[in-house]
Order: structure tokens, then sequence, then C-alpha cells
């Protein structure tokens, strides 16, 4: 049977990667999706954007929206301080499966906790389940049109105090125009555009970092 994107993007890693070595996880990702197949990992140039935000925050707790392949995971949990945690939902069980592989091969999984399911379903239950109190840093990157829905449930839930960071990915391409018109309009929020480009092209996009003000 033919194999799919991912499971060809997780060997790859370990062919290329070094077991322990997130770094050499990224980079043998990277090197596949821009010499051999395309896939929506945030990607190299909006990575060191995600790294920089990631890194000024210094988060004890993470939420991302769409682990994929788990390369944002990796990027993002390689950053953490210890004790911290990243709890990634993927609704996909395909890309999940491939996200724990590659998240393993990384060896991060003691600061990964990756759910399976859908945000809507997932996001109420973060405190009874997680024992979750706030998030310190959202990073949005699953179905576009969920953005705006899940930020409010967020909100609703009280999983935000004065400071999170709400960071979203593909604002341009494919576009989340309902959530930028309501995070960029919202008095709740102070909002930033770091301009950049589509994963592996040269095509426009960015991330939209959102910072809570409570
Ligand atoms: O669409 C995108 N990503 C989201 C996505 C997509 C498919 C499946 C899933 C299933 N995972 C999933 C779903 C619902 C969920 N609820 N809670 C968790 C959760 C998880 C998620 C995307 C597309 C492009 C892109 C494509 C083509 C093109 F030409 C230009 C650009 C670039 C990106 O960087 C992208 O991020
Ligand atoms: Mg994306």
């Amino acid at each position: 049977t033919q194999s799919t994107r991912p499971q060809r993007l997780l060997s790859a890693v370990q062919k290329n990667a070094t077991r322990g070595d997130p770094r050499s996880v990224v980079q043998a990702i990277d090197q596949f999706c821009r010499h051999k197949e395309w896939a929506m990992n945030v990607g190299d140039e909006k990575g060191c954007i995600l790294d920089s935000v990631v890194s000024e925050i210094n988060p004890a707790t993470v939420l991302e929206l769409g682990t994929y392949c788990g390369y944002s995971t990796v990027r993002i949990a390689s950053l953490l301080p210890p004790h911290a945690k990243l709890i990634t939902l993927e609704f996909n069980p395909n890309y999940a499966s491939i996200a724990r592989q590659v998240i393993a091969w990384a060896g991060l999984e003691d600061k990964v906790q990756l759910v399976e399911g859908a945000s809507g379903d997932w996001i109420p239950k973060m405190k009874e389940q997680f024992g979750v109190k706030t998030f310190d840093l959202v990073f949005l990157d699953h179905w576009k049109d969920r953005y705006l829905p899940d930020t409010k449930l967020i909100e609703e839930c009280g999983l935000l105090t004065k400071g999170s960071v709400l960071l979203a990915d593909n604002v341009i391409c494919p576009g989340t125009p309902d959530y930028l018109e309501y995070i960029r309009s919202s008095p709740q929020y102070e909002s930033q555009y770091f301009k950049s480009h589509l994963e592996y092209t040269k095509v426009e996009d960015g991330l939209e970092k959102s910072v809570f003000l409570g």
C-alpha cells in the first residue's frame, strides 16, 4: 500500500535526524519539505518568529491547536523551561500517530501531551482533564474557520489571563479574515502582524500575535 506524505516525512526524520536532538528533527523536516515534498508545517521562516515569541514569553503552559506532524510542537517544546507543559490537539488520527513518533524522536515526550480530538470538544475540558488554570501561549494552526470560534470558547472558559498570548499561523494564506477582524478590533487584545511567507514558498503569509489585556 502507498505511503502517505506524513509517513514519508517521518521516514526522513528517522533517516536524517539524531534521536534526542530537536534542532536536527526540525532541520530534517525543513530539508524534506523544501527539496522533496511540500507540507503544511509552519516552516523555518515563520518558525524563527515562533521561536522568538516563545523565548520572549518563556511560557509555563502552552496550548497548540493543530499538531499535524509535530514540527511546531518540537520547535515550541524544545524552548520550554523545565516542568513547562505543552498540550497539543490533533483531530486527524493519522497525523496524531506520526506526530507522536516525531515528538518521541526529538526526545520531547515528557514536555508534550498530544490529545486526539476536536478543539471544540476539548477546550471546555482543559481545566478538569489536565489541571490547567490558564494558558500563557496559544498557537493556532488548525482549520482556519475554527480560529475565531475557538478563541471565543477559550475566552468563555476563562483559559486566558492578563498577558496571555495568542499566536496565529496563516492569517494571510490560506487566511483567517473573520479572526483577524475580531482580534484587531477587540479592545481586549493588543495585536501585531509579523509579515513572512507561506512555508517553503515566496507567497506572502504571516503570524498574528495578540496579547490578552484581561
Ligand atoms: O489548513 C491548514 N492547516 C489546518 C489543517 C488542515 C488539514 C487538516 C487538519 C487536521 N487537523 C486538525 C483539524 C481540526 C482541529 N481542531 N482541533 C485540532 C485540530 C486539528 C488541519 C494549513 C493549510 C496551508 C496551506 C495549504 C495549501 C495551500 F495552497 C496554502 C496553504 C498552510 C498551513 O500552514 C496550514 O496550517
Ligand atoms: Mg499553518
